[in-house]
């Protein structure tokens, strides 16, 4: 499938000389011996193509054989699944001018590529550093954001992004959502996309006039080089909480590799947030100068950060808070954040913070995070409470954190009961399953057990261990449904169940637009099954 992001190609990169490429990065002609500087770079076999020491303008780069366009450089990736050397031939075919790869790539080339093919002991690693030179160093001409942590990256990358364009002008934005430049958005193949595609993307952005970029950093992008090669000016750390473990195997090795964002090189300047244990030894140790935000009220050494909120009134609208930050000269600046839940405190806070970090005057990035408008999936109010129905919300919290906070932020503006609908992702961390059930239990008044992504896995499994966990909290299972026809189901039955003063919020999908069963993505999305059942019930009712 053909991503969305080959929409946003540059229209003029001026072309750099393949020769010069290699001379800057370290490129190898494959089979040439007189070159070889690197003994790991040493070639097992000498895919003859044309000469190696051939020169040709390069235009692009790419690691992707689909989105091949004339002129590119194609980097062949070892991956998890194949190496990517596998589909130099499609490429050359497609109009890639150049092979990038390693020695164990270069052996699966056949003889007739066609192409000069030069090695490189890291693929994954200069191919983001080739798309900087090629495209012109992008980042260094924009006012560039990363913000990395486990929850809360799409939340604050939308409040920066806003108070950014408020403060520096047109913006682009790159996410789990969607990748948007100025007004052009397409849905995002992933949180953080692959290296040539975002420096190819900043290109895009610089062509269009825009001035800033924000992105979202997944652990993931980190661990496999997607950000090599982009200088930020500023990133943050939000939090860091149970995820991913099946990628990265402890909670340690998850924050070595969070931590590396924070680098000499990769970033000018940070903003951790301090709440947790990982943010306050990431503040302590990190190797670039970082400005520190607390913003739990009652985070130990809260006093001693830079930044600290020190005062929030969660309001029982259900709409946003209105909070108090201290910066590090002593002023306090009242500020407001438009999502409920005191976790978007902090991410409103942080996004200020950020801001003025980036040179955003402080008042400008208030106001303009104030203003922010629902965020898909983050809390979204898709049923306002009335005409007898139930509130009903859509939230991507999908860790035992996650889940705790999303809960606590919904009880305090329901009058009724709170029905939460809540699935587990298949092949992926088995850990937190029942940890989400027990969680579910303790919080909810009535819980809804269904699907959420099952991929390869038996779907009932995932839900087994779900009601483990919800077993431990109430062992008879009392208000605790299993629903096996699917979530579409589990919604509709969720506001069967509900009155005017409930609060239904389904959590776990936010705003994805399939649902992955058995290898297949099918069309789905919890706000439109919430719509849909609504004007339902609103007929049967009248
Ligand atoms: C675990 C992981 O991150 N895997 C990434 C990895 O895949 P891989 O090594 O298995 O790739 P592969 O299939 O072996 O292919 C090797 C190379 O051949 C290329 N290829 C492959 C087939 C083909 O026809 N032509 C071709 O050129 C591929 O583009 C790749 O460069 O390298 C690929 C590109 O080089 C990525 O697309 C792929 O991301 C996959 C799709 C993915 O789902 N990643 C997820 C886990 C991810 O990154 N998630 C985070 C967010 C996590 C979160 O916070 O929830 C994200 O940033 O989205
Ligand atoms: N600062 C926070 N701390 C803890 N939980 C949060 C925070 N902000 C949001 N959440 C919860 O985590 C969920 C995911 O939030 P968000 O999408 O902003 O984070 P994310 O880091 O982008 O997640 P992902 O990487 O999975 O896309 C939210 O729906 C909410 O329930």
């Amino acid at each position: 499938m053909t991503s969305p992001l080959t929409q946003f190609r540059p229209e003029r990169v001026p072309a750099t000389s393949l020769r010069d490429l290699a001379a800057q990065l370290h490129l190898t002609p494959a089979g040439d011996p007189c070159v070889v500087d690197s003994p790991a770079s040493s070639p097992t076999s000498t895919p003859a193509s044309s000469p190696a020491s051939t020169d040709v303008p390069v235009t692009g780069v790419t690691v992707a054989s689909d989105a091949v366009v004339p002129g590119d450089v194609f980097v062949g990736v070892p991956g998890f699944t194949a190496h990517g050397a596998r589909f130099a031939p499609a490429a050359v075919a497609a109009g890639a001018v150049a092979v990038v790869t390693d020695a164990a790539g270069a052996a699966l080339l056949p003889a007739d590529l066609g192409a000069p093919v030069l090695l490189h002991d890291d693929p994954r690693a200069v191919a983001g550093v080739l798309a900087d030179v090629v495209y012109g160093g992008p980042s260094d001409r924009l006012t560039t954001v990363g913000v990395t942590g486990t929850n809360g990256k799409t939340t604050t990358t939308y409040f920066v992004e806003a108070a950014l364009r408020a403060g520096l002008g047109t913006s682009a934005l790159m996410g789990t959502v969607e990748l948007r430049i100025g007004d052009q958005g397409v849905e995002s193949p992933r949180t953080t996309v692959e290296a040539p595609a975002l420096h190819r993307l900043m290109a895009v952005a610089l062509e269009r006039g825009v001035t800033n970029l924000t992105t979202e950093v997944s652990s993931h992008a980190i661990a496999l080089h997607r950000l090599a090669g982009v200088r930020f000016d500023v990133v943050a750390f939000t939090n860091l909480q149970r995820d991913h473990l099946d990628f990265h195997g402890d909670m340690e090795s998850y924050f070595a590799v969070k931590a590396s964002l924070f680098a000499p090189g990769q970033a000018a300047r940070g903003v951790v947030v301090v709440d947790d244990e990982w943010g306050r030894r990431l503040a302590a140790t990190s190797p670039i100068p970082v400005a520190s935000l607390a913003t739990h009220l009652d985070a130990p050494d809260a006093e001693r950060a830079d930044w600290r909120v020190v005062s929030a009134d969660i309001g029982l609208d259900g709409v946003g808070s209105t909070f108090d930050l201290r910066g590090p000269d002593g002023a306090v600046h009242t500020a407001f954040s438009p999502l409920p839940g005191l976790v978007n405190v902090s991410n409103a806070a942080t996004a200020i913070v950020v801001a003025v970090s980036a040179g955003v005057p402080i008042d400008v990035a208030i106001d303009a995070v104030a203003r922010v408008t629902a965020i898909p999936g983050r809390m979204e109010r898709v049923v306002e409470r009335g005409q007898g129905l139930a509130l009903c919300i859509v939230d991507y919290a999908h860790t035992p954190d996650a889940l705790v906070y999303a809960l606590e932020a919904v009880r305090p503006i329901t009058p009724g009961r709170l029905v939460l609908v809540l699935g587990s992702d298949g092949d992926r961390d088995q850990g937190k399953r029942p940890m989400l059930g027990e969680i579910a239990a303790r919080l909810a008044d009535v819980v809804v057990v269904t699907d959420e992504n099952p991929r390869s896995e038996v779907p009932g499994t995932i839900r087994a261990a779900i009601l483990d966990g919800a077993r431990e909290v109430r062992p008879d299972l009392t208000d605790v449904v299993e629903i096996e026809a699917g979530r579409a189901a589990a919604l509709r039955h969720a506001m069967d169940l509900t009155r005017e003063g409930d609060t239904v919020i389904v959590t776990g999908k936010g705003h994805e637009p399939t649902q992955e069963i058995a290898g297949v993505f099918h069309r789905y999305n919890d706000r439109d099954v919430y719509l849909e059942h609504a004007r339902t019930l609103l007929r049967d009712r009248a």
